[in-house]
């Protein structure tokens, strides 16, 4: 298992942050932490990665106790915070030596390091500039490099694509994808559609909670088959709609449309409303699945579980 916590929770003054946190990541590839501001990203990685103690709970990496033996556990973590760890007044060259130096690498094979991570991040042409006059995509990727300097098998990355333009959102997708080919991922990100892009499983935490943890196939079934976005030239009343079997709450969203929530599976109530409608004269003119927006699928997610 390349990390696991155990009910890991954290107190900040009195208020708890994260409460059990249970995580489990045994593959390669990359997993994503997705939560709204303040659900606890930031606060559990900061855990997994030993900048921060625990109130309560346990971290294993590669099934080393991070309480016992923090050296150890921590020689297999590389970690690139919100906000990178970057001396800008020092080159890329200096900082990362400086970096390798932190993660106890041997001096001989200093070198080298710095040099494939260089080449791996795509910064080997600005190794003597200064990190200050670096565009913000670049700074990132040198977070990255100091981040996998020492090989580590697991890579925890905050909000990594968070604030950078169109163009430097793809190279740095596309670094991600490649760093992710020889170290387990796990990335952060407020971003639902950032996650979809590059991870193959999602742990959702929302209030200090994990809500939802699964393939993100599943979770994309999941967001997708609860709800359909409906249009009707002549509505019935909402109690109609609930008599039909599986619907679970409608919303009217205009006099014409509808969000209708459903348990089971969707192309069946799609059937059965249209032969209803066909019936009862409710001019069904369009159904779509509605994918719903994150806070909706944050919802029903926080919902079921504290049910
Ligand atoms: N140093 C701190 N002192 C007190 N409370 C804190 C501290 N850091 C975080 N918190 C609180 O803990 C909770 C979780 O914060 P955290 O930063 O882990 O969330 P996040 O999901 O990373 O959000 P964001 O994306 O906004 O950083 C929030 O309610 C936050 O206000």
């Amino acid at each position: 298992m390349i990390l696991r916590t155990e009910r890991l929770s954290h107190k900040y003054s009195s208020n708890w942050a994260i409460r059990d946190i249970n995580i489990q990541i045994g593959d390669a590839g990359i997993i994503g932490l997705l939560g709204s501001n303040g659900a606890g990203k930031s606060t559990t990685m900061n855990i997994i990665c030993g900048a921060l103690n625990q109130t309560e709970g346990k971290v294993f990496i590669n099934d080393i106790d991070m309480g016992k033996y923090p050296k150890e556990a921590k020689k297999e973590i590389g970690f690139l915070p919100q906000t990178p760890p970057l001396y800008t007044d020092l080159t890329i060259d200096e900082y990362l030596v400086f970096s390798a130096e932190l993660r106890k690498i041997n001096k001989h094979l200093i070198r080298s390091a710095v040099d494939e991570a260089k080449e791996r991040c795509g910064i080997q042409h600005f190794s003597s500039r200064l990190i200050k006059n670096l565009s913000g995509g670049y700074r990132q990727r040198v977070g990255i490099a100091q981040a996998i300097i020492h090989k580590p098998s697991l890579v925890v990355l905050d909000e990594p694509t968070n604030g950078l333009d169109p163009n430097q959102l793809i190279e740095a997708r596309k670094l991600i994808r490649e760093i992710a080919e020889e170290h387990t991922v796990l990335l952060s990100s407020h971003i639902l559609s950032e996650i979809n892009i590059l991870c193959r499983e999602i742990i959702m935490i929302e209030s200090g909670r994990v809500v939802f943890s699964d393939s993100m196939d599943a979770f994309n079934n999941y967001a997708q088959s609860h709800a359909l976005l409906i249009r009707m030239g002549n509505p019935p009343p909402r109690e109609e709609l609930m008599n039909v079997p599986g619907v679970s709450k409608v919303e009217f969203v205009t006099n014409e449309q509808l969000k209708i929530y459903f348990e089971g599976n969707a192309d069946e109530l799609t059937e059965r409303l249209i032969a209803t409608s066909v019936s009862a004269g409710w001019k069904i003119k369009e159904i779509n699945p509605d994918k719903g927006l994150l806070d909706d699928i944050f919802k029903q997610l926080s919902d079921k579980v504290s049910r």
